[in-house]
């Protein structure tokens, strides 16, 4: 049953400029194998994972499961998805049911399995992640972070799908869980082929049978683990770097060992150093080949695609990717607040739609021009906000009519003055959570304490609890992006587990204990971690002076500007009662 990826590209937006994968074009042949796919940071590594469980909307090409197309037109194609199974990063963050038990009948429940084979497929994920039968009345959330991982392993284990795909599996785990994991995985393949997205390669590389390299989302070499060892010359191109086991076999060779080309492990290499230390003298053979002074390349890497990302997209956890970017990124903190506080103040002001409309305008102004290197990001953000609003808007709008004056009838309606009022106040909200976002996305957390904190300095002589003021603000507003981005992660684990086939994604009903649980555990953790941090950090960063940090003075300019004018223009507006 292979899987066969056919002249897929895959989009970040609707107008196909910013190309996330571009001209894939590969099988993954049905021979319980374990492919790799690598790649530094940012090359479209989890994406073409998600593309390939479906998870991706492919904007052309299709993924063929055996025969079976992956997405007939605008829908996925249930048969082909259950094909795969899919493991997140970190995949003990995905657990939210009562019991071990309710984990698994979540993640079998699209398979409708008769129960004595759902036990039986339960028992043998169990067994092979060395879990006791006693687990399954366990709750999930007494157990210990390994069991945790091996829980959820087991959950995408016990699906018996011919073929798992798997990112970044060791990440975070300690030496001994890795070893274990490499081992379960050797077994893993004889019952199903493998793809697994990872940065560890000296881990994998020697239980895997071939290699995939992505780099800026193209497919650029398709090598055996020997090929690539004796060709590493792609790594080094492509930004990945030298395993530390190539590493050591290259040091070998320069001090003359006769290390073969192809070794990729170090027990590969310890033959030869055996018998260089029994000083049988290889090194001297004449007829052992040379240390080659540089490795060819075996596929020449495509030229940089100006608008696929770099890896500093994804740095920082997605969170605030740590940039040099000039201009609203370097601004002074303090004079950000104030700017933040006039347009806010100034769209909070406005009670009647014109003005409403106006400082929707000045909100969309402040994305485009404040905002250029985030924008995409900013409106993906915004997205549920606006299903949000959509859905509200409707619910208000809906009237519910008792019998009285209606001939004794009851009945429904809709309002569209009470949804028109709702849709307004509503997007008062939406348009201060856009200037919010804009703040937050160009601000790290502690800049913005630090901005907030100096600039209140003063009433702390008068007694204000300057500093938790300062901590709370910012964390108010740094969290406003993680629940849309933790929201998105937990959306798109609950659709994998629970194999939705709608291409907007839309969960269902039975999902959302799969998707609000781990949300808010993640956001509990989070917040935890946050003040945490900021305690330690916050005195220290006290002393800092903005001045220290890189500023761009004519952005300060602009963005003083535009504060203040969007602020004079709403005043007067509300003034004047527009
Ligand atoms: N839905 C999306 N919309 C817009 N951009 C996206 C989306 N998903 C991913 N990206 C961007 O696509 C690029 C590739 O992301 P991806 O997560 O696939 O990289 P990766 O190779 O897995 O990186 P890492 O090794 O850091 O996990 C990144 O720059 C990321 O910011």
């Amino acid at each position: 049953m292979p899987i066969t990826i056919k002249d897929v590209a895959v989009y970040a937006d609707r107008q196909r400029s910013h190309a996330l994968l571009r001209d894939i074009d590969c099988v993954f042949p049905d021979d319980r194998s374990l492919t790799l796919i690598i790649g530094k940071s940012g090359s479209g590594k989890t994406t073409l994972l998600r593309t390939m469980a479906g998870l991706m909307p492919i904007g052309s090409g299709n993924v063929y499961y055996d025969e079976l197309p992956l997405w007939n037109n605008r829908r996925l194609n249930r048969a082909a998805l259950l094909r795969s199974s899919v493991a997140f990063q970190f995949p003990e963050h995905q657990l939210f049911a009562r019991t071990v038990q309710g984990e698994f009948d979540y993640s079998l429940r699209p398979y409708r399995l008769p129960r004595p084979d759902k036990q039986r497929r339960i028992s043998a994920a169990l067994d092979g992640q060395h879990l006791p039968a006693e687990f399954l009345a366990r709750a999930p959330f007494t157990l210990s972070g390994g069991q945790k991982r091996r829980v959820a392993l087991a959950s995408v284990m016990a699906t018996e799908a011919p073929w798992l795909l798997l990112d970044e599996p060791s990440a975070g785990l300690d030496a001994k869980s890795v070893l274990r994991l490499k081992q379960e995985l050797v077994q893993w393949k004889e019952r199903a082929g493998i793809v697994l997205v990872t940065h560890e390669m000296d881990t994998f590389l020697s239980i895997a049978d071939r290699v995939l390299i992505l780099d800026q989302g193209q497919l650029i070499a398709d090598l055996k683990p020997e090929e690539l060892a004796a060709n590493p010359q792609v790594l080094l191109e492509t930004g990945i770097g030298l395993t530390s086991h190539m590493e050591l076999a290259q040091s070998l060779r320069e001090a003359g060992l006769p290390v073969p080309e192809d070794a990729v492990t170090p027990e590969q290499m310890a033959d030869v150093i055996e018998r260089e230390l029994r000083g049988e003298g290889l090194s001297t053979d004449p007829e052992s080949p040379p240390a080659p002074a540089a490795f060819p390349a075996l596929h020449k890497p495509h030229k940089l695609n100006k608008h696929t990302s770099t890896s500093e997209d994804k740095a920082g956890n997605g969170i605030m990717a740590k940039r040099h970017k000039k201009g609203l990124y370097s601004m002074d903190a303090r004079l950000k607040w104030l700017v933040y506080m006039l347009i806010s103040a100034g769209i909070i002001l406005q009670s009647r739609w014109a003005g409403t409309g106006i400082a929707f305008l000045c909100a969309v102004f402040c994305m485009y021009f404040l905002m250029p290197e985030d924008r995409r990001k900013l409106l993906r953000m915004s997205k549920p906000l606006l299903w949000l609003m959509a859905v509200t808007v409707l619910i208000a709008g809906v009237q519910l009519h008792g019998g009285q004056g209606t001939g004794g009838r009851g009945g429904i309606g809709f309002s569209f003055v009470s949804a028109g009022d709702t849709f307004r106040r509503l997007l008062l909200f939406f348009e201060v959570t856009i200037v919010a976002l804009i703040f937050t996305l160009s601000t790290s957390t502690s800049a913005m304490k630090q901005g907030l904190a100096i600039s209140l300095r003063p009433l702390k002589r008068v007694g204000v609890p300057v500093d938790m003021l300062a901590l709370s603000a910012s964390l108010v507003l740094r969290f406003i992006p993680l629940i849309i981005e933790e929201a998105d992660r937990f959306s798109t684990i609950a659709r994998a587990r629970g194999k939705r086939t709608s291409r907007g994604g839309n969960l269902d009903v039975r999902d959302i204990p799969a998707f609000v649980i781990p949300l808010l555990i993640a956001l509990f953790q989070a917040v935890e971690e946050w003040i945490l941090a900021m305690e330690i950090k916050g005195a220290a960063l006290l002393e800092l002076q903005p001045a220290s940090l890189g500023r761009d003075k004519r952005w300060e300019k602009l963005a003083l500007i535009t504060g203040i004018t969007i602020f004079a223009l709403l005043f007067l507006i509300r003034i004047y009662d527009i």
